[in-house]
């Protein structure tokens, strides 16, 4: 099969510079090369190039920053991966902020509607207009794949494509009153850093399975940002939270999505390469290039 690697080199979901060089920092690390040794062809075409749009031109909506930015980018994001779907091909969006994933996930649901979301990160992303606090819109891409909310105009293109009852959440250990209320309102499964401690993550990674693809024969799409890990093994990233998951616990998950046959697609979200020393990005750059080569059978 075909992986299609996916640079996205954008931060308009949030304000910390420097993670729309994470794509570049991944594939200098050698993933390509990596993936290739597993077995896989790989497609790369190039870092996507998303024009940019003044500030000026774009002024928050409420309390949302960079509105329109975040808004094109994602909807151009959604017709990349969904085009290397629907062409059978395995889509790697390298981040780039997680606000993109409101893209790789449209694309994904759009050739695959029964697919299943396993979401790994610190927080829940799901607060809507009413319920952010930040306003920026990397905290956000789970509600407006849900219809959540208040319609916004400018995302009007986000079709609210994903069940709640096919999204699953482990290492949440951060999450604002409204999102807690979400989960809540909505029954959305979520397996945070207290669950991992208690169950163990292979307990974990089958509970969260038995959840969203009982029967194991739903296509999976991964998203995982890497502030899931704890801050001590992926340091360079813009929301760190203590007491993440240990470098196997990462990886483990991503073995376990593997060793399903049914990944679809992959998201690798939140390395900055700019917030930290030459060897912690070195570091966090290497975790999640090993991340992305677990999920695809290393
Ligand atoms: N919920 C958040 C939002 O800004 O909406 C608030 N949080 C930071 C905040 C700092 C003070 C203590 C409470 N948490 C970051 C999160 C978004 C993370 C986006 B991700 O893609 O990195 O997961
Ligand atoms: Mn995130
Ligand atoms: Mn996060
Ligand atoms: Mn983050």
């Amino acid at each position: 099969k075909t992986i299609a690697v996916v640079g996205c080199p954008f931060s308009g979901g949030q304000p910390k510079l420097g993670v729309d060089k994470g794509p570049i920092h991944l594939v200098e690390a050698g993933l390509i090369t990596r993936l290739e040794e597993l077995g896989w062809r790989v497609l790369f075409d190039g870092h996507h190039q998303f024009e940019e749009i003044s500030a000026a031109s774009d002024p928050p909506i409420g309390k949302l920053q960079n509105p329109r930015h975040v808004s094109r980018v994602c909807e151009s994001v959604a017709e990349v991966v969904g085009a290397h779907v629907r062409n059978g091909q395995l889509p790697v969006t390298l981040g780039g902020d997680h606000s993109l994933a409101m893209g790789t996930i449209s694309g994904t649901l759009s050739s695959y509607p029964d697919a299943c979301v396993i979401w790994v990160d610190a927080h829940a992303d799901i607060n809507t207009a009413e319920t952010t606090s930040s306003g920026n819109i990397h905290g956000m891409p789970v509600s407006f794949l849900l219809g959540l909310g208040e319609k916004i105009p400018e995302y009007a293109w986000v079709k609210p494509l994903l069940r709640p009852e096919r999204l699953v959440y482990i290492g949440l250990r951060d999450l604002d009153a409204g999102e807690k209320r979400i989960l809540r309102e909505n029954n959305i499964k979520a397996f945070s850093m207290h669950e991992v401690d208690k169950y163990g993550i292979g307990r974990v990674v089958d509970m969260a399975l038995d959840h969203v693809n009982p029967n194991r024969d739903l296509p999976i799409h991964l998203s995982f940002d890497v502030d899931a890990l704890d801050p001590s093994v992926a340091p360079s990233t813009g929301t760190p939270v203590r007491g993440g998951l240990t470098f196997r616990e990462g990886h483990y998950i991503c073995e376990a999505i593997h060793e399903t046959g049914l990944l679809v697609a992959l998201d690798l979200m939140e390395v900055n390469p700019s917030l930290a020393d030459p060897e912690s990005v070195r570091q966090t750059v290497a975790v999640g290039c090993s991340l992305v080569c677990s999920a695809l059978g290393e």
